[in-house]
């Protein structure tokens, strides 16, 4: 049976708890089929993308098709290196796309992509003192997640995996005890998933919602992964909120054999 299960942020609900990216469609057509599909009420741009090397009517008709759903904007810094242009950038979106939300990323290695941990927490504070709604792409550090709350951000967003590797939860022990230490947190895995079933997996792990792009934007065909994906993220929270059974280290038999076995009928005689 269905059941509303909606995501707060800063007070905005949204009845989908997939986050969905909009860069690398293979055409504007396809990308909003897949928003379509996805179901998402919450889409990322990248801004830099946008300003830098202009977009071929991506960015148009991502804010069409977001505005035709009522979804919302989550323009985003990727690309950025410091903190001081991360904020210069999140201004700038702001003034574009009229919105305060960002979805902060600073990056501090080009190879693997990973957030710059001091940077990303003087962009939050900075961002956060100039009245935004700050959602971060961080690691699962808890020390770092812990101060970017104190800093004042809506949500965490920890990786699961670099962006764009498709590789999937790689430290379930470290995101495991992130959920764990964080409980009153909300908690979004960002980047690196690449199939539905990493999705699901995050969910059941009591992630509050996904945030990918690349697995859909790659995909032959980006609509039906995205559909594949809002499925998973669905049965994903659905199976957390029904309670798993805790794993064993050995084998408990599930039928019970104690008591007495009875025969019927000729056999029993
Ligand atoms: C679009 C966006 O915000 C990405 O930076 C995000 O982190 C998604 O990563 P994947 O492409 O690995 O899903």
């Amino acid at each position: 049976m269905a059941f509303k299960d909606p995501l707060t942020i800063a007070g905005v609900t949204l009845d989908s708890r997939l986050l969905l990216g909009t860069a690398g469609y293979p055409s504007p057509a396809l990308l909003s089929e897949a928003i379509e599909a996805s179901g998402s009420q919450l889409l990322t741009l990248g801004l830099k993308r946008t300003v830098q090397s202009g977009d071929n009517g991506f960015v148009e008709l991502a804010l069409q098709t977001a505005r035709a759903r009522g979804a919302h904007l989550l323009p985003n810094t990727a690309g950025c290196h410091t903190a001081s242009e991360a904020v210069q950038l999140a201004c700038m979106a702001r003034e574009l796309y009229g919105t305060a939300w960002v979805k902060l990323e600073v990056i501090g290695d080009a190879h693997t992509l990973q957030p710059d941990p001091f940077e990303l927490l003087e962009a939050a504070r900075s961002l956060v003192n100039l009245g935004f709604t700050v959602l971060p792409y961080c690691t699962e550090d808890l020390v770092l997640c812990r101060r970017l709350l104190d800093a004042g951000c809506a949500v965490l967003m920890p990786w699961g995996a670099p962006i764009g590797s498709g590789q999937g939860l790689l430290n379930l022990p470290g995101l495991r005890t992130l959920r764990e230490r964080l409980p009153e947190a909300t908690l979004i895995i960002d980047a690196g998933l690449g199939a539905p079933s990493q999705a699901a997996q995050a969910l059941e792990l009591g992630f509050d919602a996904v945030l990918l792009n690349s697995a859909v934007s790659q995909a032959r065909n980006p609509a039906a992964m995205a559909g594949a994906f809002a499925e998973a993220v669905r049965a994903g929270r659905a199976a957390f909120r029904a309670g798993l059974m805790a794993p064993q280290d050995f084998a408990r038999a599930s039928t019970p054999v104690s008591g007495h076995a009875f025969l019927l009928g000729e056999a029993a005689r």
